[in-house]
């Protein structure tokens, strides 16, 4: 007998979640090991266990025409009664919702596995991140989070290749967010001047690299979310104290004070250019010194530190000059590599890249 398909429900049809949808749905149904069942949006939702979701033609079409509206819970009990000992369900969370994020012990609990690109669960309470663990462990259901570091790059699953084989982590360090990359990458390049400092936010924004409010981007949160990420990570296997939150990650932010609390991410991005001379002014500083300005992150195991902020980085450092586009770069310096860490470096945002992590990690539970 063959084994069943995995049923698949996606929920947060945004930027990456279209594109995971179309991702998946481009598999050829013949060879496909998965069922899409169901699609929720913030507005409309669609389930369908008997009928599959197939066209990435018709989809967004279908579910905007849905009269159902979304209910986690109720999606929950259907998703729920679906798992067997030979049938596997996942969800796929695309929100950067810390709601739906705090129904993942519940979904574990049930059996369903979770696959998301979303760093809130896995970054905020340390209690949260620990009945995830609880409930996985349990149910033997799986949470599976590559995509929330370095998007598709091969972070947090080469990082948990390590401790589980044994080596001691004793620094991780580089840069972390894709927005950050591309921003410093375009505007400081060890030139005196260059394009203003809002002009090249506001495209990494239209090229998808940020967060849904670009704030989090700057404020740096972003990146102690995923330090937090890979400090948990190791902490069984070192002397890093669990960190209560990304809260706890000593973070510097870019967000001018005068736009703190700014609601939307439409009137942040129309409020930064009044204050493109405070950013022009630290790049002539930097050039002025032969340097470049790049916002990197450390997880450093050894000395028990974990931060994020802008530093300064000679123009012929390899932050300088190996970095393009949204490229992450992550070094980890462990026992085993000794003085050469190992080097992960690539687009680090994107909805294609995120996309491809999230199906990758679907593609795990076959
Ligand atoms: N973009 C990137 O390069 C990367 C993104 N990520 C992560 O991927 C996730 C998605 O990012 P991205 O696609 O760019 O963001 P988007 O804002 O484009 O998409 C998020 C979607 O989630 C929807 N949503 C929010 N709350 C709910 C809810 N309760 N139920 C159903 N849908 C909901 C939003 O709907 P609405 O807009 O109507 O509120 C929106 O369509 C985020 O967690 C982000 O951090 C990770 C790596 C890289
Ligand atoms: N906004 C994030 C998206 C990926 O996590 C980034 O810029 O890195
Ligand atoms: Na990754």
């Amino acid at each position: 007998m063959s084994t069943p398909k995995i049923y698949v429900a996606v929920v947060g049809v945004g930027l990456v979640g279209s594109e995971f949808i179309n991702q998946l749905l481009s598999i050829p149904p013949a060879t496909s090991p998965f069922h899409l069942i169901s699609l929720t949006s913030s507005t409309r939702a669609l389930f369908s266990h008997t009928s599959p979701i197939t066209s990435s033609s018709s989809w967004k079409a279908d579910l905007a025409a849905s009269a159902d509206r979304p209910d986690l819970s109720k999606l929950t009990k259907e998703l729920a009664a679906l798992v067997s000992p030979s049938q596997k369900v996942a969800l796929i969370d695309n929100t950067s919702s810390e709601d739906v994020a705090a129904l993942y012990p519940v979904w574990l609990g049930s059996g369903i596995n979770v696959i998301t690109p979303n760093k809130k669960a896995f970054s905020g309470d340390l209690a949260l991140y620990q009945s995830i663990i609880a409930a996985s462990s349990k149910s033997g259901a799986r949470f599976l989070n590559e995509a929330t570091v370095g998007a598709g790059l091969p972070v947090v699953g080469t990082l948990k290749d390590l401790v589980a084989t044994g080596d001691k982590i004793v620094k991780i360090e580089g840069v972390f967010s894709g927005t950050m990359s591309y921003i410093f990458n375009e505007f400081s390049t060890g030139a005196a001047d260059g394009p203003a400092f809002s002009s090249v936010v506001r495209i990494a924004r239209e090229k998808g690299y940020t967060e849904p409010h670009p704030a989090d981007d700057l404020n740096g949160f972003d990146v102690a979310r995923k330090l937090t990420i890979l400090a948990r990570t190791v902490t069984h296997s070192s002397p890093l104290p669990a960190l209560q939150s990304f809260a706890a990650v000593q973070t510097a932010s870019l967000i001018p004070p005068e736009l703190e609390g700014t609601p939307t991410g439409d009137a942040f991005v129309d409020g930064l250019p009044t204050f493109d001379g405070r950013f022009a002014q630290m790049r002539a500083d930097a050039s002025k010194e032969g340097q470049v300005l790049r916002f990197v992150g450390v997880v450093d195991v050894k000395n028990g530190q974990v931060r994020a902020g802008l530093e300064k980085y000679p123009v012929t450092h390899p932050f300088a000059t190996s970095l393009g586009g949204s490229d992450n770069i992550i070094m980890f310096h462990t026992e085993r590599y000794g003085a050469r860490p190992l080097i992960v470096q690539g687009a680090g945002a994107g909805a294609a890249v995120t996309a491809m992590g999230v199906l990758g990690d679907l593609l795990k539970l076959v």
